[in-house]
């Protein structure tokens, strides 16, 4: 199975180009489903994130209060830190298990959408990476647009990873996302005629 390890900034595009492959049918898994499905309610993430954080971090019906959390963790590196360390064999765990799972289908390429790829070595197990790249001001515009936050807040998410030049160096394939989305069509269609096509 030939495993693709999609990555790139918070709101650089990731699940932009997930979606193009996924309408092409190609099997895959996205890390920031995993991440909420390992804290729902009556998971050992959420009271391991509980024992850590106090149950402010719940919101009334017993489900974590991901707004709550983010303001925490992504102001403060050792709080960041902690909750990684809370779910971090959680997400590893589940990820494993649906690899396991496309292995025994033989599905012939599996696409991992993770956003700390770089961060939590998982191109490690990767084939090939490719990297969404943009610009830091089309990052902090993007970000600030789809999650309605300010520039400092924007900037606070962004700090927390690995800045994305840095991450160039590991990548295979490059997507610059700096453009407009037909322009960013027009990569992925070279990519699915170049680089999949001949591995299905
Ligand atoms: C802090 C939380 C509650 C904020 O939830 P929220 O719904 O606001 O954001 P969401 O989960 O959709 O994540 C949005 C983006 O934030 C970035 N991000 C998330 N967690 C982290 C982290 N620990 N470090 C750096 N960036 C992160 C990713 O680029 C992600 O795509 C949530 O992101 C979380 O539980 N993070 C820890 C789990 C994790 O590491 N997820 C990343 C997938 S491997
Ligand atoms: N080429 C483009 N032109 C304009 N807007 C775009 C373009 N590509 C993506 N966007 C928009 O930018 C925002 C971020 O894109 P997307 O959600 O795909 O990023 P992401 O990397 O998956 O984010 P996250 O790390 O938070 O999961 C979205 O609102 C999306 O619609």
């Amino acid at each position: 199975m030939f495993k693709i390890g999609l990555t790139g900034g918070i709101a650089s595009g990731k699940s932009t180009v997930l979606t193009y492959f996924k309408d092409k049918g190609i099997p895959y898994i996205d890390a920031d489903i995993v991440a909420r499905e390992v804290v729902e309610p009556g998971t050992k993430g959420l009271e391991a994130v509980v024992d850590a954080f106090g149950t402010d971090v719940l919101r009334d019906d017993g489900t974590l209060n991901r707004e709550a959390l983010g303001a925490i963790v992504f102001h403060n590196a050792k709080k960041r830190q902690q909750l990684n360390g809370c779910l971090k064999d959680h997400i590893q765990n589940r990820i494993m298990e649906l690899t396991a799972h496309y292995e025994e289908l033989h599905t012939p390429v599996l696409l991992y959408d993770i956003p700390l790829l770089i961060e939590g070595e998982w191109y490690t197990m990767m084939d090939e990476v490719w990297l969404v790249y943009v610009n830091e001001s089309t990052q902090i515009e993007r970000l600030m647009s789809r999650n309605g936050l300010t520039e400092e807040e924007a900037l606070a998410r962004i700090n927390s990873q690995m800045c994305l030049e840095d991450k160039r160096s590991y990548a295979d394939v490059i997507i610059d996302n700096n453009g407009t989305p037909l322009n960013l069509r027009e990569q992925l269609d070279n990519i699915w005629d170049g680089r999949i096509e001949s591995v299905l």
